[in-house]
């Protein structure tokens, strides 16, 4: 959903649903940038207020209109500053020269969200009822930046670390792995709620993944997107169905 940047009561309503957010400014424009300040704080305020913990939001800040660099008034050591102090990724980038790389980043984005839902299902899986021999190797190339740090013990590698040099496409960019079949055993069992465990076992046949009955075609509705500028329209309101991984925790540590 394109956010309307002004509109930031709404703002808890969008991170209800929301799996990531792309905050967007214009580095020819310093009211944007303080705009996309106030957002960053706002979500940072609100993931605090949140007592339950679960997967974690993805948040990107990307300054835009690159193209522009000659009437720059953004820095980009301050938009890499500020992404490093609420410790989400950052890039610089143009929507007006470089639509392929916009592309990628929401491509990238969703990626995150998915391999941020198999750590949250493995994760709670371990929380409930911990497997022998199972060791969960949720492999990535994601970095999180040098001054974030975590202290939950189910946090994980969420932001992006991106900028303008590490541009992305699709071939170096791994699928996530595969879904050990222990987990999707669990998955299977915690869908059947109403059923005995280990019973029904042909229902695990239509789990192939945990992301499946979330995350489908045309799912990038669920990531906002944030900008400083007046909206055209909103892309979608389809709200996220509640799931036990569908809470976002605590962002900033
Ligand atoms: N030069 C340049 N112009 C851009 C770029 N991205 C957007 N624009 C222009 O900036 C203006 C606002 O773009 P929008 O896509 O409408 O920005 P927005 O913040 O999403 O605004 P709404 O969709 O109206 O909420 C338009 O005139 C675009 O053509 C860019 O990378 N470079």
């Amino acid at each position: 959903m394109d956010t309307y940047g002004k509109d930031d009561k709404r703002l808890p309503y969008y991170l209800k649903w929301a799996d990531a957010v792309l905050i967007t400014y214009s580095i020819i424009q310093q009211d944007s940038f303080e705009m996309a300040l106030a957002y960053l704080d706002a979500i940072n305020s609100y993931s605090k207020s949140l007592t339950v913990s679960n997967n974690e939001l993805v948040i990107m800040l990307l300054g835009n209109k690159l193209d522009l660099e000659r009437t720059r008034v953004v820095p980009k050591s301050e938009g890499e500053s500020i992404a490093a102090k609420f410790s989400c990724a950052f890039c610089e980038t143009t929507a007006a020269d470089d639509y392929e790389y916009v592309q990628q980043l929401f491509h990238r984005t969703v990626r995150e969200v998915r391999k941020e839902r198999e750590r949250a299902v493995a994760s709670n899986c371990i929380d409930e009822e911990p497997l022998p021999s199972t060791t969960i190797n949720i492999n990535t190339n994601t970095n999180i930046p040098s001054s974030a740090s975590s202290s939950s013990s189910t946090s994980s590698s969420h932001f992006l670390a991106l900028n303008d040099t590490d541009k992305i496409s699709s071939s170096n960019i791994p699928l996530p792995p595969p879904m050990p079949a222990t987990l999707i055993h669990q998955a299977a069992r915690a869908a059947k709620t109403a059923k005995p465990e280990y019973q029904n076992s042909s229902n695990s046949n239509n789990i192939n993944s945990p992301f499946s009955p979330t995350i489908k075609s045309g799912s990038l509705s669920s990531i906002a997107t944030v900008t400083g500028l007046p909206p055209t329209s909103s892309s979608s309101t389809a709200k996220r169905a509640p799931s036990k991984t569908s809470v976002f925790s605590k962002i900033f540590k």
